[in-house]
This record gives C-alpha cells, structure tokens and sequence, in this order.
C-alpha cells in the first residue's frame, strides 16, 4: 500500500521519522512522503523529515503544553498553510494518508482530528489515524485528552489504528527508552503492513494484496496490529506449528491493544520466504483466527520475503466494542471529571450537597 505519513505532534513526528527510515532500510518504498506538523519548533528540529510549524503567532514556537483545544485552534487556522504543504506531495499513486499522534499531549492531540477533517474534505483516497493512547501510569491531564481526542478522531477517520502506551513496556526501562522500544516496534509492524502487497518477489494468488487492508480497515472505528516472529525451517510442512503458534502469539501477547480480539474483521499476513510458508499452517491460522474473534471475514495472504523466520501479522478492525477500549473510555472519563474539577476549583462552591452557612 503506498502512503504518505504526516505526524503531528512530538509523538507524531518521532513515530513518523522511524516508519520514514524502517521502510527505506527495509527498500520497501511503500511510503511515498511524509511530513511533520508541531507547535514546538525545538521537536520540528531533531527530526530529519519536511516540517511545517503551526500557532506561530499564538505560542511562538514553544508548544501549546498539553491544551488540546489550543493545539485544535492553531492546526484549524493553519490548516490553509498545511494543506499547501502537502499539495504535490500526495499524489496519484497514494493509496491512502496515515496522519500519526500521540492522542494525550496537546498538538497531536488536538491537531490530529482537525487534519484528519481537512483532508478527508480535499482527498478521495482513504485518511487512516496512527494515534498512541497513553499508559495508565500518566496523569489524568493525558487520559482526558486522548479521550476526547479519540472520540473525534475516530469520527472523521476511515478508521484508528491504536497503539496502547503499555502494550510493549518492559520493566525497568527510563520513560525514554521505553518511547524508543515502542517506536521501534509499531515503525516494523506498521511498516510491514504497508509495505505487504509492495516490493514483492514472485507474484503468486496467495500473496497478500495492498487492497486487503484497506477491505479489513472498510468497518472503520478502531483497528489493532499484532505480531510475532520465530525461526523456520527449510521444509514447508515443518512449519505448521510456527505458523499457528506465531498466529496466537500475535493476537494474544503481542496486540497494539492488547485483549483487544474482539472484532469486525481481520487481516492474517504470513511473511517470509515463499517456499517456508505452509499452506495447510496457513489455513489453521485463519480458522482459529475466526473462532478467537468471531469474524466471519477473515482475509490472508503471504508476504514474500528473503528471510530465515517465518512471521505473523494480524491486523484487527472494528475492535472499538473489546474490554480494553471500554477500560480506556472508562478511564478517560474519570480523568475528564478530575480535570474539570483541577481546572476550576470554583466548581466546589456550588455544590449543592454543601449547605450555605445563610
Ligand atoms: N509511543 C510513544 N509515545 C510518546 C512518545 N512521545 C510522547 N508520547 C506520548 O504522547 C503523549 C504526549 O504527546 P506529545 O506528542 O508528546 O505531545 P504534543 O502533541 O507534541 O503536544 P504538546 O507538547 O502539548 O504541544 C503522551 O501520552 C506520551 O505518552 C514517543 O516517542 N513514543
């Protein structure tokens, strides 16, 4: 699937600058253009992408700290300015616009949905949302946004690809070095995905087509990306079992949001070397897959690649029904009350169930 990527935000542009390098190292050539949109002219700075910064006379380049509404105000009246950026770079042969953030912060945030709104007005090619949710571990300030955030952006997008904050944490790391694991790992699940149907050796009926994943995204809300890895062995038919076992590995352990397996439809892409790839191991997958998320439609497809491992990548669509989004949604919510009553403590006097003194 050829794309082009725009991040909004710090998340947004980091998430954006790995995809960018992942599918150039990797000689995919899926993603055709990308650039960076922030309210923080430091964090345009340390990426290695075109950039446009936006609420220049509003925040002078310092970020709007968190506000999503403000970081919506400064992307809805620079909007003319992004839309002239973008004009040449998303061309004919795009199959569809990824517009990358991390929904708790402010510029990504609020920014995200506006874009997502003014592109789907000019452009006919599907717009997709890459949105990371934050951890449980960050403040209320964080789950409010991205609730909020969320809502809208699921709204105007095609559909929301979310990445849980938690979702890939290994214990012991710094705040830093756990942001760089997860970039790493959604920039080699979500750069495989595009690239399935590209660059690929020997084109055979069994091999996964780029319009797959748009068909699995079809049910829109949000979607989920799982995958695992194992070594593989020459002969095809001794590979059954890594194909079923990395299968369940990647939906059960290995989701974007995790537990997340209730869904509308999904996608099974099995890559690797052509000649390890089992069909019956194939087939096996795609039937637990269905039982495992009730869907009746289940694509599949291979991704031919020169590699000694055999892959499982799953993506899910439709799972915004799933106990974790419910338990996010829950979570915002309370943060949402919590905030409002941070943001005006005035609120507490007139509580009815206080008494006036006369
Ligand atoms: N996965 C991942 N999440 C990140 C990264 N950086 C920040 N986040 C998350 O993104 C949210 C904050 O969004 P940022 O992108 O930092 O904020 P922003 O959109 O630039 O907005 P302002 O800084 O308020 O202008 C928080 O929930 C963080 O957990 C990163 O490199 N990787």
């Amino acid at each position: 699937m050829k794309v082009v990527l725009i991040g909004v935000g710090q998340a947004g542009g980091k998430l954006t600058q790995r995809l960018v390098e992942f599918d150039a190292n990797m000689d995919f050539n899926a993603v055709q253009g990308a650039l960076a949109i922030n309210s923080a002219k430091t964090d345009l700075q340390s990426l290695d992408l075109d950039t446009v910064l936006v609420g220049q006379d509003r925040v002078k380049g310092h970020g709007v700290g968190g506000d999503n509404e403000l970081g919506a105000e400064v992307m809805q009246d620079d909007a003319g300015e992004v839309m002239n950026a973008l004009d040449g770079r998303i061309t004919a042969r795009a199959d569809a616009l990824f517009v990358v953030a991390g929904l708790g912060g402010g510029t990504g945030s609020g920014g995200a949905p506006v874009l997502i709104h003014e592109l789907q007005r000019i452009y006919e090619i599907p717009v997709y949302a890459l949105g990371v949710l934050p951890g449980q571990g960050e403040g209320a300030m964080y789950q409010a946004n991205a609730g909020r955030s969320l809502k809208t952006v699921i709204r105007e997008a095609d559909a929301t690809l979310l990445i849980d904050n938690d979702a890939w944490h290994e214990t012991g790391q710094s705040v830093g070095e756990a942001f760089e694991n997860i970039n790493q790992q959604i920039a080699q699940r979500v750069g495989l995905l595009l690239a399935s149907g590209e660059a690929v050796e020997g084109v055979g009926e069994s091999v996964v087509d780029s319009s797959e994943v748009i068909n699995t995204l079809r049910s829109g809300g949000v979607a989920a990306l799982g995958y695992a890895s194992a070594g593989a062995s020459e002969d095809s038919g001794e590979n059954i079992n890594t194909v079923t076992s990395n299968t369940r590995q990647a939906v059960l352990s290995n989701l974007s949001m995790p537990k997340a397996t209730d869904a509308d439809s999904a996608l099974l892409v099995v890559a690797g070397d052509a000649d390890r790839i089992p069909r019956k191991g194939v087939e096996k997958a795609r039937r637990w897959l269905e039982g495992e998320t009730g869907s009746l439609q289940v694509r599949g497809g291979d991704f031919p690649l020169d590699s000694e491992r055999l892959a499982s990548l799953v993506l899910l669509g439709g799972v915004e029904r799933s106990p974790r989004m419910q338990e996010f949604m829950e979570r915002a919510k309370e943060a949402n009350k919590q905030e409002t009553r941070e943001e005006d403590p005035a609120e507490m006097f007139h509580n009815d169930e206080i008494d006036d003194l006369f």
